[in-house]
């Protein structure tokens, strides 16, 4: 063999070795979460190319496959938004929160509970999962109380409470309809729409339901998957790890905003039920999802109590 061909061999071998290492090094990981909920939830803006959702899709399949449980809650705020402009109905953010009219409420059910929870099923099917779409709607899995918001008028610097219209908060959480769904060794995909005890259709915001099951759940990790590396400071560097303290200031002081804000508090609030991992992370990388659940130094902002 020439000397050419001796190199590559070694260096074959040497790539293959460092192949194994990475698969040998997930297993502690797999050992830790074996049998734990993760619940990921996957925003609307982290839904970027074919490629990036297929990657996300068998990113959750190997979750399963590794004996954990993963539900999947998603968002789809900028594809509610793009149907609402082609619909010509305008649209409203108050405190993070899309201000939901009953016209609204039905485009909201259309695009979450309808084609983007269908696409996200079938992208796992795809890659071998067994996925099963799901609402707040489905065996009342979630049932929700409207929403109320005060913001301060900056004209009279008067409190007032913002009228959100059918915008939900989650008042209960029925587990025995995941417990049901993971017995049968299927994967969650759920959409955070869901009734109201008034029998109205409500719109929630998708990372105050997927912290709302979490906390039902009992979830060992939370994950948000989102488009920025995660909550970045006023210079916009990321902020590695943040304490409940810290990230309660720089919503205080505007550093947190917008959409970033429920983000946050629903960080807040799964880690004070429980949840033992809470963190931001960019989707846009491909197998975020798989870097931060089988890797030691993970990726984005990890939150603690
Ligand atoms: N301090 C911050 N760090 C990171 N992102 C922030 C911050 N403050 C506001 N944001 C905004 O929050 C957005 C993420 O929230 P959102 O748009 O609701 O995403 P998703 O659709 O993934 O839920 C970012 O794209 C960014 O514009
Ligand atoms: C009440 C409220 O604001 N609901 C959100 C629900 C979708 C969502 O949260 O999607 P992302 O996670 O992609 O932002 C909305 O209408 O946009």
């Amino acid at each position: 063999m020439s000397a050419n061909g001796d190199v590559a061999t070694t260096l074959s071998e040497e790539a293959m070795v460092s192949r194994a290492r990475v698969i040998s090094e997930a297993l502690p990981y797999m050992q830790r979460y074996d049998d734990k909920t993760v619940v990921v939830k996957y925003g609307g803006h982290a839904m970027g190319d074919e490629a990036l959702a297929r990657a996300f899709a068998r990113d959750i399949v190997l979750l399963k496959q590794s004996g954990m449980k993963p539900i999947v809650v998603h968002g789809g705020g900028p594809q509610i938004g793009a149907m609402l402009d082609k619909l010509g109905i305008k649209s409203e953010f108050r405190a993070g929160l899309r201000v939901t009219d009953k016209a609204t409420v039905e485009i909201v059910e259309m695009v979450l509970a309808g084609s983007i929870n269908k696409n996200i099923v079938s992208a796992i099917n795809a890659e071998g999962g067994r996925a099963i779409g799901l609402c707040g709607k489905d065996g009342n899995l979630v049932v929700v109380e409207r929403a109320t918001r005060t913001m301060r008028d900056p004209d009279s610097n008067i409190e007032r409470i913002v009228d959100l219209g059918f915008v939900g908060e989650p008042k209960t959480v029925n587990p025995a309809v995941l417990d049901m769904v993971a017995k049968e060794e299927l994967i969650p995909v759920v959409a955070p729409v869901a009734p109201g005890e008034d029998g109205e259709t409500y719109n929630v915001n998708a990372d105050t339901f997927a912290g709302a099951i979490a906390g039902a759940m009992h979830a060992t990790r939370l994950l948000f998957l989102t488009d920025v590396p995660g909550v970045l400071d006023k210079q916009g560097r990321l902020i590695k790890e943040l304490s409940v303290t810290d990230a309660r200031a720089l919503i205080a002081d505007g550093t947190i905003s917008g959409g970033m804000i429920p983000k946050v508090e629903t960080c807040i609030d799964a880690l004070a039920r429980g949840v033992e991992g809470v963190v931001i992370v960019n989707g846009k990388t491909p197998h975020a999802v798989l870097l931060e659940i089988f890797t030691e130094t993970g990726a984005g902002t990890l939150i603690t109590p």
